[in-house]
């Protein structure tokens, strides 16, 4: 749906940041105003992080006011609430472009322009890549302030502490704004998310900065009192200062984040007068100045293309459930028959699905904040109890917990079920979210089972399956979005760990399968019934344990096998080729190929457009096959007897 561009003559002079430096303070707040505008039009066409880029117009307006950027380097944590800060950094042309194939990233990105100095979409990483900045400046680089902005969702994950702690010793001039608008996708969760809530609703007047003695100084006088007041409430709050101060920061706020005379005023005070780090709090409201978005229980988090009279959002076309909709019922369905079911997911509990479960059984589901490390090994330890957790967390943010999959449940053999959501390409997120590494990352642990559902049926099935497993780790994993439409089982099979299966029957060319991808593989086996080439079309479900009889069956009694699969390579098809190797397979030149993810990054676009990208369609598989099954397409010798 097409709508008016609205009119922005003060947007309209604005470059980049040099600009807007040149505005009087009191034309900035109106430039906020056309702003937050801009990004109510621009996501009402591309869909996105509304809500948290609307929390920030202010903030983007007064930081890039008050610091020298793109000299002064400002990094935005998870980078989901960019959009203000692309369109005033000289990307307004193309900010239509969001999210799409050969568009603006939805996130910062390094190479997207010298005013993104740090990559983000992964969130926690900001106020460590801004102390590097920061002792790079102190080491003669050529680079000024650095500033993180920071939520109080991402601030609740580990790496966050790890980087103010390391910032609170070094003692050097930096400053993390903290964004605090009260929510992370979900509700926040968490000690820290009531300690700043207890800072945030304290007197009216705690709004006002409450400058650290050396800031009061540089406020306009009717300021100070406030600040002098709502100091000592915060110090009297917690005893000798904030948790910041403990920390060796200077702490400023809580101060009002959409009121541009604060942000200015303190944001000034805080540049001229910081001798060392600075943390900045700043209450701001997500979604702030769209009413469909603030009224939003997720206040706009993530929205589709909406109709920016009413904030009616496009629908899904319908059709088959989601994956994660099935597994959220799936898991719901296993809960009610053992109560020793729990799920632990790291601050999405709609993202993964496990809302369903606790919709039903609340004191079973643990939302544990942006904490995938905490969240593994606090699974591991319920796994040891004797209680079954699923522990659902998307696959690229998995690799965050790679070491606690590895140490504290892979090594001790503990039997936590891995439910890895966004497998393979997810779209418009891009590469930071691509579910690309998982199989190779699991796939290499002793112990681990790894599955792949093929469908939305699958899935129900495996489910159960892990569900029963309780002689190690287990992993399944599925995609992002509809299934295909495959009728669901009242109730999953506890299926045979190992077991593959084969879908269709052929003489020439076998595909094995291990995930989604199926689909276009029995589309590639159909493109070439007619010309005369009969393929095997299989379905491997486990890539470990490997169901070897399958394997070896299908290596004997075809010309060549082709492995496929969503994911990057050293996955499912280095399994493959071990296990062949492994018995000689290839002494006799088995031709086999491995068609999964490119050794390149896959930029975003929509899931078909990057598979396209990645040379995946049916019709390249159907490639594939053609140029092995053809007499002299490959030096091919059954390989009876192996
Ligand atoms: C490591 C990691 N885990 C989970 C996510 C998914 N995620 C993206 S934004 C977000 C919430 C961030 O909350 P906050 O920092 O408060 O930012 P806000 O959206 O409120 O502006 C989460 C959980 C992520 N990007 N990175
Ligand atoms: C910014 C972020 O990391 C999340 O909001 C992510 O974009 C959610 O992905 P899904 O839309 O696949 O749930
Ligand atoms: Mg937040």
């Amino acid at each position: 749906m097409t709508q008016d561009i609205p009119k922005t003559p003060l947007l309209d002079r604005i470059a980049g940041p040099s600009d807007l430096r040149q505005m009087p303070d009191d034309t900035l707040a109106l430039l906020a105003d056309e702003l937050r505008a801009e990004v109510i039009s621009v996501v009402s066409e591309t869909g996105g992080h509304l809500g948290s880029s609307l929390g920030v117009v202010e903030l983007s307006v007064a930081i890039h006011a008050v610091f020298n950027t793109p000299m002064d380097k400002l990094v935005w944590d998870v980078g989901h609430q960019c959009y203000p800060h692309k369109i005033l950094t000289g990307r307004r042309d193309r900010i239509r472009t969001l999210r799409q194939k050969d568009g603006l990233s939805g996130f910062t990105k390094r190479s997207e322009s010298q005013h993104d100095p740090f990559g983000a979409a992964h969130s926690s990483t900001s106020i460590s890549a801004a102390l590097g900045f920061a002792v790079g400046r102190d080491m003669g680089q050529a680079t000024g302030d650095a500033i993180a902005v920071i939520g109080d969702g991402a601030i609740s994950a580990g790496l966050a502490y790890e980087a103010l702690n390391n910032a609170g010793a070094e003692g050097r001039r930096l400053f993390v704004i903290l964004n605090d608008n009260e929510m992370s996708i979900a509700p926040p969760v968490g000690a820290m998310s009531s300690y700043l809530s207890r800072m945030y609703a304290s007197e009216p007047l705690a709004r006002v900065a409450s400058l650290a003695e050396g800031f009061e100084a540089a406020l306009p006088a009717p300021m100070r009192d406030g600040a002098r007041r709502a100091r000592q409430l915060v110090t009297g709050l917690t005893g000798s200062g904030t948790l910041f101060e403990e920390l060796g920061f200077q702490y400023v706020g809580p101060i009002d984040g959409h009121d541009m005379g604060q942000l200015l005023a303190v944001l000034r005070a805080a540049r001229t007068r910081a001798t060392g780090p600075v943390l900045i709090h700043c209450c701001t409201v997500k979604g702030k100045g769209y009413a469909p978005a603030e009224d939003a229980a997720d206040k706009g988090h993530g929205v589709s293309k909406f109709d920016p009279m009413t904030g009616a959002q496009a629908k899904s076309s319908g059709g088959a459930p989601s994956y994660t909709s099935v597994f959220g019922q799936a898991l719901s369905d296993e809960a009610a028959r053992d109560e020793r079911v729990v799920a632990v997911t790291a601050a999405m509990p709609d993202g993964t699905g496990v809302s369903k479960m606790a919709e039903r059984f609340p004191g079973r589901v643990f939302d544990v904040g942006i904490a995938e490390q905490h969240a593994v090994t606090f699974a591991a330890g319920m796994a040891a109890s004797g209680l079954r957790p699923f522990c659902a967390i998307y696959s690229t943010f998995l690799q965050r917990a790679y070491d606690q999959v590895v140490h504290d449940v892979a090594l001790q053999g503990l039997p936590v079920r891995f439910a890895i959501d966004r497998a393979g390409l997810v779209g418009a997120d891009g590469a930071t979210h691509a579910g690309a590494f998982d199989i190779g990352y699991l796939g290499n642990l002793p112990g681990m089972t790894v599955m792949a559902a093929s469908d939305e049926a699958d899935l129900v099935h495996m489910v159960a399956t892990a569900a029963a497993h309780d002689a190690g780790p287990i992993a399944f994993r599925y995609p992002r979005g509809a299934g295909t439409g495959a009728e669901l089982p009242e109730r999953g099979r506890v299926m045979e760990i190992g077991k593959g299966r084969v879908i269709e029957e052929g003489s020439d060319v076998a595909i094995l399968s291990f995930g989604a991808h199926l689909f276009e593989c029995r589309v590639a086996a159909d493109m070439l019934v007619e010309e005369g080439i009969s393929v095997t079309v299989a379905d491997a479900r486990f890539a470990k344990p490997l169901d070897t009889d399958l394997l070896m069956q299908l290596v004997r009694h075809h010309r060549a096998l082709i492995t496929v699969e969503q994911g990057a390579m050293g996955g499912f098809g280095s399994i493959v080729m071990h296990e062949l190797a492994r018995r000689g397979a290839f002494d006799r030149g088995l031709a086999i190929r491995n068609i999964c993810l490119p050794d390149r990054i896959i930029e975003q676009a929509s899931p078909a457009q990057m598979y396209e990208a990645a040379g995946m369609t049916a019709g390249d598989i159907a490639d594939a096959i053609r140029r092995v099954a053809v007499p002299g397409g490959a030096r091919v010798v059954p390989l009876r007897g192996v």
